[in-house]
């Protein structure tokens, strides 16, 4: 719940979820580029082909103009009437406009294919790194800003490979053809039509200033509203529980109305530069036909030549106009392309050490040593100072305190989430970290007071969808922690499908899956991190029983608020300020008349309350 609760506060901090939006980072082509040639690399036989079918496909639209030319010239102003002639430049013209078609298709193909494969490449590694990071990186990033990454960032790219990419290369390199054509017709009215060419620039430069607020504002605006409907969907329950649908309906129609006038603007301002080139084309076209249309006249040059110079100048606008319009694309993937890096290039905290110490799972006896351990979430604020705790394997330790005291602290370190700043954690006489973390997890359970379950079948969740656990071995699970009934009682039984969160199921239901987890996964050492406290007295019999069984000849350590779970523990431990100040069998405790005796009184007392709140 904490860690919900400072997630969403934080997105409200940074301007995931409001707030001034962030400003954009500067865009480095040169790493950006630089990056994604490498990953082009693998594809470098793909990228030939797209560079062949690219030349092909340009060729052929541009010999159309000037088959027409020949037309013209060569037949119907010198008065020729070789039909023939005639129907064979008809004939060349479509099968080069079918030529077009073709190598266009497969240009575009092929390139969406490398760019999407580069692409979905650079999502799964992002999304493998974020799941190798260290909890400390998670408490200090919002969930917001991880999702934009991974689904904005990476569409970023997509609109490269998509857009920038192709426009580049099939534009770029029809811009070239074209000018080669135009001089190869006319030196001198090619001449005349470069004379326009700074007049281009001016227009190119003054809509690159004048688009690039808008496009950014855009984006950023856009990421805010993701950002702020992913923490919305992952603190619904806060939302819920605090009454604020209105007040967060509000915020989002803030983001929802800024992103609103932002894309209206950006719109306004593309329309503005598009007919501002079709003016300027158009009156490029005019200029032509006077100066071309005297040399016509004169004699100077064909008619034919001048339809083609017209057809070329219409067609030398469009990759203009293109090119120019991906320059913001260019900037928000080369943005997003060292955004990205530069979350791939952050190192987890906890890593394993280069030659992790191999164990044998099977022999692990469970004792385990907290060693004058000192530890801090930030540095010079330790949370424990040289706390020393034993633990003999199989034993069944209680963990009781304040809010606040390091209880689950103590276990995020017993599961390496963190590392203690001074001190040793051993396993068996073994530090944990020498251990491969992956060989940790398997020793260690830990079963939350929320319990996560993902989307999918009863049966994948509790075997975390490892295809290696029969059906038969979850079933077996399931009917030891006493889950089984209750599986059977549903739709689909063992099939049924759970949504996120296991929503559909009730805490306790929920909570006796997790312990099937535990019994088929058999961790030598168990963590039940409150896993009792959100349920009803009945439900938290099941559990207690499930708990009794689950709990047989491993350590198990429980953290509980409600004192009726640890009770038969064979110790517990009274935690506060993030040391054990009172330790003992519950009767050894009671008779020290101490702090663990007045959390019991008050504990006695919410219990009478709820017995005789259920008893009207
Ligand atoms: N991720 C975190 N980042 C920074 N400080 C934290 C973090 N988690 C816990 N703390 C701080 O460390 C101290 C110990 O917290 P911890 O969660 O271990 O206590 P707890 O005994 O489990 O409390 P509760 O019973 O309320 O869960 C508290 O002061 C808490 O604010």
């Amino acid at each position: 719940m904490r860690q919900a609760i400072n997630n969403w506060q934080m997105d409200l901090k940074t301007g995931a979820g409001g707030g001034k939006p962030p400003k954009q980072p500067k865009p480095q082509y040169r790493s950006a580029f630089r990056i994604l040639g490498s990953y082009a690399g693998e594809h470098r036989g793909t990228f030939f082909l797209v560079a062949v079918c690219t030349v092909i496909a340009i060729a052929a639209e541009l010999l159309q103009p000037y088959l027409v030319k020949v037309a013209i010239d060569d037949h119907l102003m010198a008065g020729k009437k070789d039909f023939g002639s005639l129907l064979i430049i008809c004939g060349i013209y479509l099968a080069l406009s079918l030529a077009g078609f073709v190598f266009t298709y497969l240009q575009n193909n092929l390139l969406q294919y490398a760019g999407q494969s580069i692409v979905a490449k650079i999502r799964k590694q992002l999304f493998e790194h974020i799941t190798k990071l260290s909890m400390s990186y998670f408490d200090k990033t919002s969930n917001g800003s991880l999702i934009t990454h991974v689904s904005s960032d990476t569409e970023a790219l997509n609109q490269f490979f998509n857009q920038v990419l192709l426009t580049l290369l099939r534009d770029g390199l029809m811009l070239v053809f074209i000018l080669v054509m135009m001089f190869q017709l006319d030196a001198t009215l090619g001449v005349y039509c470069l004379a326009i060419l700074p007049l281009i620039a001016f227009i190119a430069v003054a809509f690159r200033s004048f688009v690039r607020n808008t496009y950014q504002m855009a984006r950023t605006r856009l990421s805010r509203l993701v950002a702020f409907v992913a923490e919305n969907l992952s603190g619904m329950n806060l939302i819920q529980v605090f009454q604020q649908q209105k007040a967060q309906a509000e915020q989002f129609k803030e983001r929802n109305d800024a992103y609103f006038k932002a894309n209206v603007r950006e719109i306004r301002s593309m329309v503005l530069f598009n007919k501002s080139f079709d003016l300027l084309s158009n009156l490029t076209i005019a200029y032509v036909t006077w100066i071309g249309g005297k040399a016509v006249l004169g004699h100077t040059i064909e008619f034919g030549v001048l339809y083609a110079f017209i057809t070329y100048i219409r067609q030398f606008f469009q990759p203009v106009n293109a090119i120019t319009q991906q320059w913001n694309t260019l900037q928000s993937a080369t943005v997003a392309v060292n955004r990205i890096w530069g979350l791939l290039d952050i190192q987890p905290d906890i890593e394993d050490r280069p030659q992790p110490l191999r164990i044998n799972r099977e022999t692990v006896q469970g004792g385990i040593d907290f060693n004058r351990i000192t530890f801090g979430y930030e540095s010079g604020s330790p949370v424990m100072r040289g706390l020393d705790l034993h633990i003999v394997p199989g034993e069944m330790v209680g963990i009781v305190g304040t809010t606040g005291a390091g209880k689950s602290s103590l276990i995020s370190l017993l599961c390496r989430f963190y590392d203690v700043q001074e001190g040793s954690i051993q396993i068996d006489g073994i530090d944990i970290r020498t251990l491969p973390q992956e060989e940790l997890h398997r020793i260690v359970g830990l079963v939350q007071q929320e319990p996560y379950l993902f989307a999918g079948s009863i049966i994948d969740n509790v075997r975390m969808f490892d295809e290696s656990i029969s059906r038969e071995e979850v079933i077996r699970a399931c009917e030891f922690v006493g889950a089984d009934p209750l599986v059977r009682l549903m739709k689909d039984g063992y099939d049924t499908r759970l949504s996120e969160r296991g929503s559909g199921l009730s805490a306790g239901e929920r909570q006796l899956l997790s312990f099937a987890r535990i019994i088929v996964f058999q961790p030598r050492i168990l963590i039940l991190d409150e896993a009792t406290a959100n349920l009803d007295s009945q439900t938290e019999q099941l559990i207690q029983q499930a708990l009794q069984a689950v709990s047989q000849g491993r350590t198990t350590i429980v953290i509980a608020h409600r004192l009726s779970t640890i009770m038969q523990a064979d110790r517990i431990l009274v935690m506060r300020q993030g040391a054990i100040v009172e330790t003992g069998t519950h009767s050894q405790l009671l008779a020290k008349q101490g702090y663990y005796e007045q959390l019991y009184r008050h504990s006695q007392g919410e219990l009478d309350n709820r017995e005789a709140r259920a008893s009207l």
